[in-house]
């Protein structure tokens, strides 16, 4: 345990790399994978599951926390790690992206955003100084800058324009923040696919300076090739010594190549809300267990998997509970793949340990047929 926030940077092989993250809640080994937590909860799961998959830290929802129950409400009762009986790290996002994803009657202005809560219609406003204040009210241990990005696909001058807004929120978060020992606040890379802009919000945030750097503006419908063509160098442009996160990121094969180029962290809802809808992700590719073909399949989801649902259930059993909306479907089918997701992080970083992750890579693709398994 520490008292401080740091990286430890272990093992490289090529530009992927492993490490310790060290927080006074404990340490997050990487590359790691963050499931989400949206509403004080990792949906169907309860906490102890979640860290028995092997999460070392879940992602906090500012935008859904901040309207219900309130960041007060959550301050007044100890904080969100007491409110959700989770005493690991929690990352919290900064609200920006899921304001302009899900409120309505948004207005954006050089001081921040005003909307419309989706659940009940009242006003409410994020800049940086507020979500700030909300992530600090939270509790949360690694902190995102107020951002914003900008769908693509979108023209040089409106990611010229959005970065830079984006590059003036994140001194005004880094401002707020202030001085929190044993907590961190993540900038966040903006810029879209274009290089020089990329290494122009690089350049900016390396001059405020932060404990981790995030890489946003992707996975937002470029296409798995562009974001790896940007990941080709985005990366490098970040302190080395320092966390790198990708936002919103994603299937198994877009893990695995993000990490090969040097991408320490990751979110993405795929693993737990798929699970709701019967989607299976296993080493040999995906499969939906909604499909008759399963309904007299004795066999496991995936015979190698150690996780409950593999352990004690057959591929028959779970068809018939999903087709019959059982909760215990989703509980599951989303520890099934948050497992899965886990085991992926973990091969990884014995791998890069190992420096065998691009054998290790190859047994990842060669396991995979392609379509249903
Ligand atoms: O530049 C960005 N700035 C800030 N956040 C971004 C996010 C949200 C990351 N997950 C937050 C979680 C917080 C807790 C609740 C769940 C989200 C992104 N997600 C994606 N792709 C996946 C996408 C998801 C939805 C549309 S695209 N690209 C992203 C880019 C940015």
């Amino acid at each position: 345990m520490t008292t401080r926030f740091s990286f430890q940077l272990g093992a490289t092989d090529g530009k992927a790399r492993s490490g310790v993250i060290d927080t006074p809640r404990g340490a997050i080994r990487t590359p790691a994978f963050m499931p989400v937590g949206t509403a004080a909860t990792v949906k169907a799961m309860m906490p102890e599951s979640v860290a028995a998959t092997g999460a070392d830290i879940l992602l906090g929802n500012t935008y859904h926390l901040m309207l219900r129950p309130t960041a007060e409400r959550i301050d007044r009762l100890g904080g969100l790690h007491r409110f959700m009986n989770w005493s690991k790290p929690i990352l919290t996002d900064s609200g920006g992206f899921q304001v302009m994803s899900l409120a309505s009657l948004r207005k954006l202005t050089e001081e921040g955003v005003t909307f419309k809560s989706h659940i009940d219609g009242s006003k409410h406003h994020l800049s940086p100084e507020r979500s700030m204040e909300i992530q600090r009210l939270l509790g949360s241990d690694i902190v995102m800058c107020f951002d914003e990005c900008p769908a693509l696909p979108a023209d040089r001058d409106r990611i010229a324009a959005s970065m830079r807004l984006s590059m003036r929120w994140a001194a005004r978060s880094r401002e707020a923040f202030g001085d929190r020992p044993g907590h961190a606040l993540f900038g966040i890379q903006q810029g879209g696919l274009e290089r020089d802009m990329r290494e122009e919000s690089a350049e900016a945030l390396k001059a405020i300076g932060f404990e981790g750097y995030a890489i946003g503006g992707l996975a937002v419908g470029e296409g798995q090739e562009a974001m790896f063509e940007c990941l080709d160098y985005a990366p490098e442009m970040l302190p080395v010594d320092r966390p790198r996160y990708l936002m919103g990121v994603g299937k198994p094969d877009d893990i695995v190549g993000a990490v090969k180029r040097g991408v320490d962290m990751m979110d993405c809802v795929l693993p737990s809300r798929s699970g709701r809808t019967g989607q299976v992700f296993t080493r040999h590719g995906v499969l939906n267990i909604k499909n008759a073909r399963h309904q007299d399949d004795p066999r496991p989801l995936d015979e190698q998997c150690t996780c409950p649902a593999c352990r004690n259930y057959s591929r028959a059993y779970l068809h018939h509970v999903f087709r019959s909306q059982e909760i215990i479907s989703s509980m599951l089918l989303t520890w099934h793949n948050l497992h899965y997701f886990q085991e992926l992080m973990q091969g990884m970083r014995e791998a890069i340990g190992g420096g065998r992750f691009d054998a290790w890579e190859a047994e990842f693709h060669a396991q995979r047929a392609e379509g249903d398994i």
